[in-house]
């Protein structure tokens, strides 16, 4: 997703000129992707992550310019650790301070992660707007930090908004990416990664990072999996090496059946279409990506990071579309919970209807909407 560089001095002096920041983590990167993708007006944008963060290959692959500043995590390490995050951060304040001046956006969108800490409280002595888009419906620390400098703060659903000053929120919805909602249909997706359009499919995710113990869960009942359907798995940064050699020594009928990525960019959305059943992470994205395909869930919270993707998860399974099993127990019951929704085809149905009834498409177009009303607002301050 190249974004549309101003090509005319007039064009330079009318586009919405944007910094996002946002980072640490996938789950604070694609909402925003998602919301460039819903720009109609070509605006002019600026990234800015923390360095050396995994953000920073996400953001430069879609063609966004890139600037790293210095930030770090404060919670739950030690005193002399927190003591250098905390210098890091004040560097990333100067940082932030230059390129705000340099770059002189007239509204700044920031999606969470410590990054958006040190830009956040910038923006807000240089006096430009700021839009806080919270993907989760419990803040995490930096977000909390930041409200109180944010002109608006939006939010995923309404439970999340119990959180912050009443009358600063609004509820837009998770924005999915235009690639998830562009795809026609499931065997389409399955076409796209050479699964045959009639398979049984279960995709395995652990989120932006991966997840240990589903990797685990997946590699101890490989077979069994792989008896009853297709298995697209993405383990993330660990547990490449093992899980391969497991492949490798398949038998070749099953082998053809379990594909195995470290990571997917743009495959993702097919990913997530093609499939009957995710098993996943419960982070935010869960809100917004699986009700946009259609895909029924068996969602395994991640278990150290306090509660917050328990109520994702219990969130889904209220609404229907979701099955939660702890983290503890997932090794032993993947293959049983997975069969139980494949034998029965309209249970499986009622809670993929369940899921798409949960959608909200328009989510990234409210949020750049926010987002041009903010900057057009600035624009009409500085004009006066
Ligand atoms: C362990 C932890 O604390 N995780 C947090 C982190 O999760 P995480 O970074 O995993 O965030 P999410 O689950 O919200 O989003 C993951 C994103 O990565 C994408 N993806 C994933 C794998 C892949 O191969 N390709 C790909 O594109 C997914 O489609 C999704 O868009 O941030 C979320 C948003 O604040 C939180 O809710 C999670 O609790």
């Amino acid at each position: 997703m190249a974004m549309p560089m101003p090509t005319t001095a007039e064009e330079t002096k009318t586009a919405l000129r944007l910094v996002i920041t946002g980072g640490g983590t996938g789950g604070h990167v694609y909402p925003a992707l998602s919301v460039l993708d819903a720009a109609d007006d070509a605006p002019t944008v600026l990234w800015i992550g923390s360095t050396g963060g995994l953000e920073a290959p996400i953001v430069q692959r879609a063609g966004i310019p890139f600037k790293g500043i210095d930030a770090g995590g404060l919670r739950g390490m030690s005193p002399v650790k927190m003591a250098r995050n905390l210098m890091r951060l004040g560097r990333g304040f100067v940082q932030a301070w230059r390129l705000l001046r340099t770059f002189r956006p007239d509204v700044v969108l920031a999606t969470g992660g410590y990054v958006t800490f040190p830009v956040g409280v910038a923006a807000w002595l240089q006096r430009i707007p700021m839009l806080i888009y919270l993907p989760d419906i419990e803040p995490g620390l930096a977000v909390r930090a930041l409200a109180p400098f944010a002109t608006r703060i939006a939010v995923t659903g309404e439970a999340a908004q119990a959180h912050f000053r009443a009358g600063k929120t609004v509820v837009t919805g998770y924005p999915v990416r235009r690639a998830l909602q562009a795809l026609p249909s499931r065997e389409a997706a399955r076409a796209l990664l050479g699964i045959p359009a009639e398979a049984r499919v279960v995709l395995v995710t652990g989120g932006s990072q991966g997840a240990h113990s589903l990797n685990e869960a997946v590699g101890r009942n490989l077979n069994a999996l792989l008896d009853m359907a297709h298995v697209i798995h993405i383990h993330g940064r660990s547990d490449g090496e093992w899980l391969r050699s497991l492949r490798a020594a398949l038998p070749d009928a099953l082998r053809q059946r379990y594909h195995l990525f470290d990571y997917l960019h743009e495959e993702m959305a097919a990913a997530l279409r093609a499939a009957d059943i995710v098993v996943a992470r419960a982070g935010a994205s869960t809100l917004g990506e699986l009700p946009a395909a259609g895909v029924a869930a068996v969602l395994v919270p991640y278990p150290y990071s306090g509660a917050h993707q328990w109520a994702n998860a219990e969130y889904l399974a209220a609404q229907g579309g979701a099955l939660v099993v702890p983290d503890a127990e997932i090794a032993a019951r993947i293959v049983p919970v997975v069969r139980t929704l494949l034998e029965d085809e309209a249970r499986l149905h009622a809670m993929q209807a369940a899921m798409q009834r949960l959608a909200q498409p328009e989510a990234a177009q409210r949020l750049y909407r926010l987002v041009q009303e903010m900057g057009q607002a600035k624009r009409d301050r500085r004009s006066k």
